[in-house]
């Protein structure tokens, strides 16, 4: 049994809550976000209860307009709808900073696999990039072929982040913290979003060869959009079992980053997953890792520490953290597979 010392009152947390096999993954309101402190408290709580349990989770009502999602995932679509050599003008491996484009199998999260079967196009935030000497920054497509790609994954970047930025209280109170507590530490988050076409695949599928392997994600929460109705993402549970998160309508997939489960000194999980596309359609998904400024310690929260559960990890700084993670991910050599065109 170990106590987490929360703004929520002490909260035990006993060996059987954090080894509960979840089954499904809850589906959280946002709408208690603008309301009394009252329901942040509560809505804290609820969100709590998840990070604990399962570290994975929809949140629905959440403000972003579907419109701009739609517009991204038209943007998306269209982007890799381009032959290789319109891609390959923005090949991640022109730059320093793992942003741009990467191909079929360019990118490997499970060391034991043997590429992921996505391709993908990563940005970041172009002047946080270059301030911090993190690399070089965002490989836009030419605005003479995709003229509105630029201006609309921008736009779904600043709501995202913005909806990042209105949740991080709520973790705050969930961590036992003041709701400023990660004001100091998001000044300009080194967040990463991505665009990502999963082509189906057929027949018998070999393990070591899926959308994207079992994996963590890096960062404090990553906040997932998944378009039309095609299941592929899977998430494991303490017993071993492939928990499935189709797609909900008006939903993003919230789930905890390794930055998170550092500072609540492993009381907040976060969650191996992968997806498998079978579906016979293609796949497309964005995912936004909402991080820390670069310069920003990750260190575990005295809030998380017990005499029981003393501080497990190191603090580190999340700019290197990140850097060091992204270069295990990404294959040295440029795609040489050639995705089709996606028809989601
Ligand atoms: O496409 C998905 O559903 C998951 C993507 C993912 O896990 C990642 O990019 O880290
Ligand atoms: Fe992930």
């Amino acid at each position: 049994m170990s106590v987490l010392s929360t703004g929520l009152g002490q909260r035990l947390v006993s060996a059987s809550t954090e080894a509960a096999a979840f089954t499904e993954l809850p589906v959280i309101s946002l709408a208690r976000l603008n309301g009394s402190a009252e329901d942040r408290k509560a809505l804290a709580a609820e969100i709590q209860e998840a990070c604990i349990s399962s570290g994975f989770f929809y949140i629905s009502d959440h403000g972003v307009p579907q419109q701009v999602i739609d517009d991204a995932f038209g943007q998306a679509k269209k982007f890799f709808a381009q032959p290789m050599d319109k891609k390959m003008l923005v090949d991640l491996h022109k730059g320093t900073s793992f942003k741009g484009y990467a191909g079929l199998k360019g990118e490997n999260v499970d060391p034991a696999n043997r590429g992921d079967v996505h391709e993908a196009w990563d940005m970041g935030d172009d002047s946080q990039l270059m301030k911090e000497g993190a690399g070089s920054g965002n490989l836009w497509p030419p605005a003479e072929d995709l003229p509105d790609f630029r201006p609309t994954l921008q736009h779904a970047w600043d709501e995202i982040m913005a909806l990042g930025k209105r949740l991080l209280p709520i973790f705050s109170l969930a961590l036992g913290l003041d709701e400023h507590y990660f004001d100091e530490k998001t000044r300009n988050p080194g967040s990463v979003m991505r665009i990502l076409h999963y082509p189906p695949q057929f027949g018998p599928v070999d393990l070591r060869e899926i959308g994207i392997g079992a994996h963590t994600d890096y960062e404090i929460i990553t906040l997932l959009l998944q378009h039309g109705d095609v299941q592929a993402l899977q998430v494991l549970n303490s017993q071993g079992e492939w928990v499935q998160a189709p797609p909900k309508p008006g939903t993003f997939v919230l789930n905890l980053g390794d930055m998170m489960q550092r500072i609540s000194n492993g009381l907040f999980k976060s969650t191996v997953h992968r997806a498998i596309n079978r579906t016979g359609q293609d796949r497309m998904s964005l995912p936004f890792f909402f991080g820390l400024d670069y310069d920003a310690l990750v260190e575990v929260l005295p809030t998380c520490v017990t005499a029981e559960r003393p501080p497990a990890y190191e603090p580190i700084k999340a700019g290197d953290y990140v850097q060091q993670r992204l270069s295990e991910t990404y294959v040295k050599a440029p795609p040489t597979e050639s995705a089709t065109a996606p028809a989601a």
